[in-house]
């Protein structure tokens, strides 16, 4: 009984504790426009989701499509714009998104919402947009081992394909984002110069990728590693047109993004509850969870759109439906687990 008490009791106190944060989190915003104007930070910063995508790709039981539909439309209900639903790869390579076609079909699209798709060549472009994708992402890697393992070939070879899909999507009318992978470090090859990442990310904008999402796929950057990274990257690729993705294998997610804001970025990829891991990168945990980067935004007094509470929802969901803990520190301290 008395550890029934305790628990109701932290629960009553950690409800009490997300009142306080919905209080404080508006009054942030008149407080923080001065901090915001000091440091140089953006107004208002686009939040690129992606859980039903990079979330779900690792997960070894398949999630039925009706459940990544349900938290694709729970998600664009609570105010994100860009809702990166599914991928077109191969189904032996990543079976946890066989189901691309059934998901892209079933979605509630809400006007002024992108759902944006993965695709690797063509073949994946091609049936992406059959399915009704209307923009797209290719990926490519600043490391030659991570690119063999991801997809099958050399970097070289993955720009050549890319360059393919970038025609047919040019001729389509679709938008296409670029990511470059392990840029601040690869599961195989260790640490990757600058340089590099600077060089893949300069030919994908080259060849018309409105976007670079420059992904620190295992979460070892530190705000060190990551200036670094973004001074050599932004010589060669517009800032306006640079988004940080960051796992948070290490705990350095929020603070790496904060310092990619102090450079000018305004586009930031997370995931809702921190969801997720890539298949070829062992050991990497889940991306910097939404509700997090969210939180942080919210309280440095820059504009997201998002309704908060309605996304812990959509990321208590998917934590109940999946059975897991969550991995946002926003969602554990106001117990929407
Ligand atoms: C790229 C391939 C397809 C090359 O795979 P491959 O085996 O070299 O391809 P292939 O051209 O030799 O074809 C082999 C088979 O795959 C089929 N195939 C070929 N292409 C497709 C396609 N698009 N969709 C469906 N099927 C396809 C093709 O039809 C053929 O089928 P079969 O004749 O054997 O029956 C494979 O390596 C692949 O699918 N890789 C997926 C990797 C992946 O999804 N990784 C996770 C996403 S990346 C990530 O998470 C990082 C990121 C973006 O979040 C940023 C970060 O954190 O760093």
């Amino acid at each position: 009984m008395a550890a029934v008490m305790r628990l109701v009791n932290r629960s009553t106190l950690s409800s009490a504790m997300g009142q306080q944060y919905l209080a404080f989190s508006s009054a942030a915003k008149v407080q923080t426009a001065g901090v915001r104007a000091s440091q140089a930070l953006p107004e208002k910063v686009k939040i690129v989701e992606v859980g039903p995508r990079d979330g779900l790709q690792n997960e070894k039981t398949i999630v039925p499509a009706e459940t990544k539909i349900h938290l694709i439309d729970m998600l664009s209900q609570s105010g994100l714009t860009v809702i990166e639903a599914t991928s077109f790869v191969s189904p032996k390579w990543v079976p946890q998104m066989a189901d691309q076609v059934e998901v892209m079909k079933g979605i509630s699209r809400k006007p002024g919402v992108s759902y944006p798709v993965l695709t690797p060549n063509l073949k994946g472009f091609q049936a992406a947009v059959k399915a009704g994708a209307s923009e797209v992402a290719i990926f490519g890697a600043a490391s030659e081992l991570f690119s063999k393992k991801n997809i099958n070939c050399s970097v070289e070879e993955s720009l050549q394909r890319f360059d393919e899909v970038m025609k047919a999507a040019k001729e389509a009318g679709v938008p296409v984002r670029g990511y470059v992978s392990c840029v601040l470090g690869c599961p195989y090859e260790g640490k990757v110069a600058p340089e590099k990442v600077a060089h893949v990310a300069k030919r994908l904008y080259s060849m018309g990728c409105y976007e670079i999402s420059l992904g620190d796929t295992i979460g070892v950057g530190t705000p060190g590693s990551m200036t670094e990274m973004l001074e050599a990257v932004s010589r060669e690729v517009p800032v306006k047109a640079l988004a940080v993705h960051c796992h948070d294998t290490y705990g350095q997610a929020l603070a790496n993004i904060l310092v990619a804001l102090q450079m000018g970025i305004s586009v930031v990829d997370s995931s809702v509850a921190g969801l997720g891991g890539c298949p070829y990168a062992q050991g990497a945990s889940g991306n910097v969870a939404t509700e997090d980067v969210v939180y942080m935004l919210h309280g440095l007094g820059i504009q997201t759109g998002v309704d908060l509470s309605k996304l812990m929802d959509a990321g208590a969901f998917i934590c109940r439906t999946l059975n897991r803990k969550t991995n946002s520190k926003v969602a554990q301290a106001t117990c929407k687990l």
